[in-house]
Protein backbone atom coordinates (compact mmCIF):
# COMPACT_ATOMS: atom_id res chain seq x y z
CA UNK A 1 0.00 0.00 0.00
CA UNK A 2 1.16 3.42 -0.53
CA UNK A 3 0.34 6.88 0.84
CA UNK A 4 1.00 9.42 -1.35
CA UNK A 5 3.51 12.50 -0.59
CA UNK A 6 3.82 11.48 3.44
CA UNK A 7 6.18 10.89 5.13
CA UNK A 8 8.04 6.84 4.40
CA UNK A 9 7.65 6.68 8.02
CA UNK A 10 3.89 7.94 8.04
CA UNK A 11 2.92 5.30 5.94
CA UNK A 12 0.80 2.58 7.79
CA UNK A 13 2.43 -0.35 9.07
CA UNK A 14 0.72 -3.19 7.44
CA UNK A 15 -0.90 -3.59 10.88
CA UNK A 16 -2.63 -0.24 10.26
CA UNK A 17 -0.54 1.31 13.37
CA UNK A 18 1.93 4.38 12.27
CA UNK A 19 5.47 3.85 12.28
CA UNK A 20 7.85 4.38 15.01
CA UNK A 21 8.98 8.28 14.97
CA UNK A 22 12.70 8.53 13.35
CA UNK A 23 15.57 9.38 14.81
CA UNK A 24 18.43 12.29 14.11
CA UNK A 25 16.61 14.47 11.41
CA UNK A 26 17.99 17.39 12.73
CA UNK A 27 19.74 18.59 9.38
CA UNK A 28 16.80 19.08 6.21
CA UNK A 29 17.75 18.22 2.72
CA UNK A 30 15.75 20.60 0.44
CA UNK A 31 14.26 19.23 -3.17
CA UNK A 32 12.36 22.37 -4.88
CA UNK A 33 11.57 22.96 -8.42
CA UNK A 34 10.19 25.69 -10.13
CA UNK A 35 7.95 24.80 -13.15
CA UNK A 36 8.70 28.59 -14.31
CA UNK A 37 6.80 29.21 -16.96
CA UNK A 38 5.37 25.97 -17.88
CA UNK A 39 2.06 23.83 -17.06
CA UNK A 40 -1.87 24.27 -17.86
CA UNK A 41 -3.76 23.90 -14.54
CA UNK A 42 -4.52 20.08 -15.81
CA UNK A 43 -1.17 19.44 -16.43
CA UNK A 44 -0.31 20.47 -12.91
CA UNK A 45 -2.81 18.23 -11.69
CA UNK A 46 -1.49 15.27 -13.22
CA UNK A 47 2.16 16.22 -11.76
CA UNK A 48 0.97 15.91 -8.61
CA UNK A 49 -1.53 12.72 -9.42
CA UNK A 50 1.62 10.89 -11.00
CA UNK A 51 3.68 11.92 -7.48
CA UNK A 52 1.17 9.93 -5.65
CA UNK A 53 2.97 7.20 -5.48
CA UNK A 54 6.19 8.50 -4.16
CA UNK A 55 6.67 9.14 -0.02
CA UNK A 56 8.95 11.50 0.87
CA UNK A 57 11.70 10.15 2.93
CA UNK A 58 12.58 11.40 6.24
CA UNK A 59 14.82 14.55 6.49
CA UNK A 60 13.89 15.53 2.96
CA UNK A 61 11.87 18.82 2.86
CA UNK A 62 9.91 18.97 -0.55
CA UNK A 63 8.54 21.93 -2.38
CA UNK A 64 7.16 22.87 -5.91
CA UNK A 65 7.05 26.22 -7.28
CA UNK A 66 4.24 26.30 -9.71
CA UNK A 67 3.08 29.32 -11.89
CA UNK A 68 0.86 31.61 -9.86
CA UNK A 69 -2.08 30.30 -11.99
CA UNK A 70 -1.66 26.46 -10.66
CA UNK A 71 -1.46 27.23 -7.26
CA UNK A 72 -4.64 26.34 -5.94
CA UNK A 73 -4.93 23.28 -8.20
CA UNK A 74 -1.50 21.66 -6.70
CA UNK A 75 -2.61 22.55 -3.26
CA UNK A 76 -6.07 21.01 -3.79
CA UNK A 77 -4.34 18.27 -5.72
CA UNK A 78 -2.25 17.26 -2.46
CA UNK A 79 -3.24 14.61 -0.71
CA UNK A 80 -4.46 15.14 3.21
CA UNK A 81 -1.39 15.45 5.62
CA UNK A 82 0.96 15.29 2.24
CA UNK A 83 4.56 17.34 3.12
CA UNK A 84 4.82 18.59 -0.35
CA UNK A 85 5.48 22.78 0.14
CA UNK A 86 4.09 24.92 -2.49
CA UNK A 87 5.23 28.30 -3.45
CA UNK A 88 5.64 30.94 -5.60
CA UNK A 89 7.85 32.18 -7.84
CA UNK A 90 7.73 36.09 -7.56
CA UNK A 91 5.80 38.55 -5.21
CA UNK A 92 6.08 42.58 -4.58
CA UNK A 93 7.82 43.90 -1.86
CA UNK A 94 4.75 46.51 -0.98
CA UNK A 95 1.05 45.14 0.61
CA UNK A 96 -0.76 46.73 -1.83
CA UNK A 97 -1.63 49.13 -4.22
CA UNK A 98 -1.98 50.60 -7.62
CA UNK A 99 0.76 47.78 -8.95
CA UNK A 100 -0.19 46.63 -11.72
CA UNK A 101 -0.15 42.66 -13.00
CA UNK A 102 2.14 42.58 -9.59
CA UNK A 103 1.03 39.88 -6.48
CA UNK A 104 2.30 41.03 -3.27
CA UNK A 105 3.38 38.80 -0.35
CA UNK A 106 0.59 39.02 1.81
CA UNK A 107 -1.53 37.99 -1.15
CA UNK A 108 0.88 34.73 -1.96
CA UNK A 109 0.78 33.88 1.67
CA UNK A 110 -3.32 34.30 1.66
CA UNK A 111 -3.00 31.85 -1.22
CA UNK A 112 -1.52 29.22 0.52
CA UNK A 113 1.76 29.55 -0.40
CA UNK A 114 4.56 29.06 1.91
CA UNK A 115 7.56 29.75 0.11
CA UNK A 116 8.45 32.66 -2.51
CA UNK A 117 11.26 32.28 -5.28
CA UNK A 118 13.00 36.00 -5.10
CA UNK A 119 15.77 36.96 -7.77
CA UNK A 120 15.91 34.62 -10.08
CA UNK A 121 19.07 34.82 -12.87
CA UNK A 122 15.62 35.29 -15.51
CA UNK A 123 13.64 38.38 -13.59
CA UNK A 124 17.30 40.11 -13.08
CA UNK A 125 17.72 39.82 -16.10
CA UNK A 126 14.51 40.39 -18.17
CA UNK A 127 12.59 42.60 -15.69
CA UNK A 128 15.52 44.58 -14.12
CA UNK A 129 15.78 42.91 -10.51
CA UNK A 130 18.69 44.45 -8.96
CA UNK A 131 20.02 43.37 -5.54
CA UNK A 132 18.07 46.13 -3.59
CA UNK A 133 14.76 44.87 -5.31
CA UNK A 134 15.89 41.76 -4.10
CA UNK A 135 16.21 42.73 -0.76
CA UNK A 136 13.15 44.40 -0.27
CA UNK A 137 11.49 41.60 -1.54
CA UNK A 138 13.18 39.32 1.29
CA UNK A 139 12.12 41.88 4.01
CA UNK A 140 8.54 41.76 2.31
CA UNK A 141 8.15 37.69 2.51
CA UNK A 142 9.59 37.22 6.28
CA UNK A 143 7.00 40.04 6.96
CA UNK A 144 4.06 37.80 5.76
CA UNK A 145 5.72 34.72 6.98
CA UNK A 146 6.91 32.97 3.57
CA UNK A 147 10.07 31.85 3.48
CA UNK A 148 12.06 33.26 0.96
CA UNK A 149 14.20 31.40 -1.59
CA UNK A 150 16.94 33.71 -2.80
CA UNK A 151 18.34 33.24 -5.69
CA UNK A 152 22.25 34.20 -6.33
CA UNK A 153 24.28 33.74 -8.65
CA UNK A 154 27.23 35.02 -11.27
CA UNK A 155 27.37 34.95 -15.02
CA UNK A 156 29.61 34.10 -17.24
CA UNK A 157 32.00 37.05 -17.46
CA UNK A 158 32.58 37.75 -13.99
CA UNK A 159 33.22 33.48 -13.53
CA UNK A 160 35.85 34.03 -16.52
CA UNK A 161 37.48 36.84 -14.63
CA UNK A 162 37.65 34.43 -11.37
CA UNK A 163 35.50 36.89 -9.22
CA UNK A 164 32.80 34.76 -8.86
CA UNK A 165 32.54 34.12 -5.04
CA UNK A 166 32.99 37.88 -4.13
CA UNK A 167 30.06 38.80 -6.77
CA UNK A 168 27.87 35.92 -5.18
CA UNK A 169 28.87 37.26 -1.27
CA UNK A 170 28.19 40.75 -2.17
CA UNK A 171 24.82 39.68 -3.99
CA UNK A 172 23.61 37.65 -0.53
CA UNK A 173 24.95 40.76 1.74
CA UNK A 174 22.79 43.13 -0.09
CA UNK A 175 19.77 40.74 -0.47
CA UNK A 176 20.06 40.38 3.48
CA UNK A 177 20.50 43.56 4.69
CA UNK A 178 17.26 44.31 6.36
CA UNK A 179 17.14 40.99 7.87
CA UNK A 180 17.33 41.08 11.58
CA UNK A 181 20.04 38.63 12.41
CA UNK A 182 17.59 36.09 14.13
CA UNK A 183 15.70 36.22 10.69
CA UNK A 184 18.03 34.54 8.76
CA UNK A 185 17.45 31.00 9.95
CA UNK A 186 13.89 31.50 7.87
CA UNK A 187 16.06 32.39 4.91
CA UNK A 188 16.68 29.69 2.20
CA UNK A 189 19.85 31.05 -0.45
CA UNK A 190 20.26 28.77 -3.58
CA UNK A 191 23.34 29.51 -5.53
CA UNK A 192 22.40 29.27 -9.22
CA UNK A 193 25.59 30.10 -11.89
CA UNK A 194 24.03 32.27 -13.97
CA UNK A 195 26.08 30.08 -17.34
CA UNK A 196 24.34 27.03 -15.77
CA UNK A 197 20.76 27.47 -16.24
CA UNK A 198 18.84 26.41 -18.74
CA UNK A 199 19.04 24.51 -22.05
CA UNK A 200 22.45 26.24 -22.83
CA UNK A 201 23.97 26.08 -18.80
CA UNK A 202 25.98 23.09 -17.53
CA UNK A 203 26.50 22.34 -13.54
CA UNK A 204 29.01 23.76 -12.09
CA UNK A 205 31.90 21.44 -10.83
CA UNK A 206 31.60 20.54 -7.26
CA UNK A 207 35.25 22.47 -6.49
CA UNK A 208 33.39 25.92 -8.02
CA UNK A 209 30.43 24.99 -5.92
CA UNK A 210 32.12 24.96 -2.76
CA UNK A 211 34.34 27.77 -3.11
CA UNK A 212 31.35 30.05 -3.73
CA UNK A 213 29.22 28.26 -0.74
CA UNK A 214 32.44 28.91 1.46
CA UNK A 215 32.11 32.78 0.86
CA UNK A 216 28.10 32.56 1.23
CA UNK A 217 28.75 30.96 4.61
CA UNK A 218 31.39 33.82 5.68
CA UNK A 219 28.73 36.62 4.63
CA UNK A 220 25.88 35.17 6.48
CA UNK A 221 28.14 34.75 9.44
CA UNK A 222 29.41 38.10 9.51
CA UNK A 223 25.92 39.34 9.41
CA UNK A 224 24.90 37.01 12.54
CA UNK A 225 27.31 35.27 14.09
CA UNK A 226 26.55 31.61 14.61
CA UNK A 227 22.89 31.72 13.13
CA UNK A 228 23.00 30.37 9.76
CA UNK A 229 20.45 30.12 7.06
CA UNK A 230 17.97 27.93 6.74
CA UNK A 231 19.56 26.07 4.39
CA UNK A 232 22.03 26.81 0.81
CA UNK A 233 20.79 24.89 -2.41
CA UNK A 234 22.37 24.90 -5.89
CA UNK A 235 20.69 25.09 -8.93
CA UNK A 236 21.62 24.89 -12.33
CA UNK A 237 21.64 22.00 -14.91
CA UNK A 238 20.92 19.80 -11.99
CA UNK A 239 19.92 15.62 -13.68
CA UNK A 240 19.31 12.66 -11.87
CA UNK A 241 22.33 11.93 -12.96
CA UNK A 242 24.54 14.34 -11.38
CA UNK A 243 22.44 14.77 -8.52
CA UNK A 244 24.25 12.40 -6.28
CA UNK A 245 27.62 13.62 -6.64
CA UNK A 246 26.62 17.17 -5.98
CA UNK A 247 24.85 16.41 -2.96
CA UNK A 248 28.23 14.37 -1.96
CA UNK A 249 28.64 17.83 -1.14
CA UNK A 250 28.91 17.79 2.96
CA UNK A 251 27.83 21.69 2.68
CA UNK A 252 24.86 21.49 0.46
CA UNK A 253 21.64 21.57 1.91
CA UNK A 254 19.86 20.55 -1.14
CA UNK A 255 18.93 20.95 -4.76
CA UNK A 256 16.48 23.89 -6.52
CA UNK A 257 15.77 21.93 -9.98
CA UNK A 258 14.11 23.25 -13.01
CA UNK A 259 14.02 21.09 -16.29
CA UNK A 260 15.00 17.85 -14.45
CA UNK A 261 11.97 18.23 -12.27
CA UNK A 262 9.09 19.47 -14.68
CA UNK A 263 7.73 15.90 -14.95
CA UNK A 264 6.46 13.82 -11.91
CA UNK A 265 9.16 10.85 -12.63
CA UNK A 266 12.05 13.28 -13.19
CA UNK A 267 11.11 14.78 -9.56
CA UNK A 268 10.82 10.93 -8.11
CA UNK A 269 14.20 9.78 -9.14
CA UNK A 270 15.74 13.12 -7.54
CA UNK A 271 13.85 12.76 -4.37
CA UNK A 272 14.95 9.42 -4.06
CA UNK A 273 18.54 10.52 -4.96
CA UNK A 274 17.63 12.66 -1.71
CA UNK A 275 16.73 10.51 0.27
CA UNK A 276 19.57 8.17 0.35
CA UNK A 277 21.80 11.16 0.88
CA UNK A 278 19.82 12.45 3.71
CA UNK A 279 19.70 9.21 5.45
CA UNK A 280 23.72 8.55 4.67
CA UNK A 281 24.22 12.50 6.45
CA UNK A 282 22.04 10.94 9.31
CA UNK A 283 24.37 8.02 10.05
CA UNK A 284 27.31 10.12 9.09
CA UNK A 285 26.33 13.07 11.51
CA UNK A 286 23.37 11.45 14.21
CA UNK A 287 21.54 14.71 15.82
CA UNK A 288 21.66 14.93 19.33
CA UNK A 289 17.82 13.94 20.94
CA UNK A 290 16.91 17.20 20.95
CA UNK A 291 17.32 17.96 17.75
CA UNK A 292 15.68 15.13 16.75
CA UNK A 293 12.74 16.66 14.50
CA UNK A 294 9.43 14.74 15.26
CA UNK A 295 7.59 13.16 12.13
CA UNK A 296 5.07 15.29 11.21
CA UNK A 297 2.25 15.53 8.53
CA UNK A 298 1.44 18.94 9.84
CA UNK A 299 2.01 20.98 6.66
CA UNK A 300 1.37 24.27 8.44
CA UNK A 301 4.18 27.12 8.06
CA UNK A 302 4.90 27.05 11.60
CA UNK A 303 6.50 24.01 11.17
CA UNK A 304 8.48 25.11 8.31
CA UNK A 305 9.57 28.55 9.84
CA UNK A 306 11.10 27.65 13.07
CA UNK A 307 14.83 27.56 12.81
CA UNK A 308 16.30 23.95 12.33
CA UNK A 309 19.23 23.23 14.33
CA UNK A 310 22.32 22.84 12.80
CA UNK A 311 25.52 20.64 13.41
CA UNK A 312 27.78 23.47 13.29
CA UNK A 313 27.46 27.11 13.46
CA UNK A 314 27.28 28.63 9.89
O1 LIG B 1 14.77 27.24 -11.19
C1 LIG B 1 15.67 26.48 -11.40
C2 LIG B 1 16.94 26.89 -11.96
O2 LIG B 1 16.83 28.05 -12.69
C3 LIG B 1 17.66 25.81 -12.70
O3 LIG B 1 17.03 25.47 -13.91
P1 LIG B 1 17.55 24.20 -14.71
O4 LIG B 1 17.61 23.06 -13.75
O5 LIG B 1 16.53 23.97 -15.79
O6 LIG B 1 18.90 24.54 -15.27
Amino acid sequence: MTVPLLRAADLPSPAGSPGPAPEGAGRHLWLGTSWKMTKTLAEARAYVSDLHREPVPDGVELFVLPPLTALHAVLDARPDGSVLRVGAQNGHWAQDGPVTGEVSMRQLRDAGAEIVEIGHSDRRAQFGETDQVVAAKVTAALDQHLVPLVCVGEPWSVRASGRAAAHVGEQVRTALSGVAPHDLARVLVTYEPVWAIGDSGRAAAPGHIVGVLDRVRSVVDELAPGVGLRGLLYGGSVTAANAGALLDLDDLDGLFVGRAAWTADGLAALLRTCGDVAARRTTAHPARPSEARPVTADVTSDHLLAPTPTRRSR
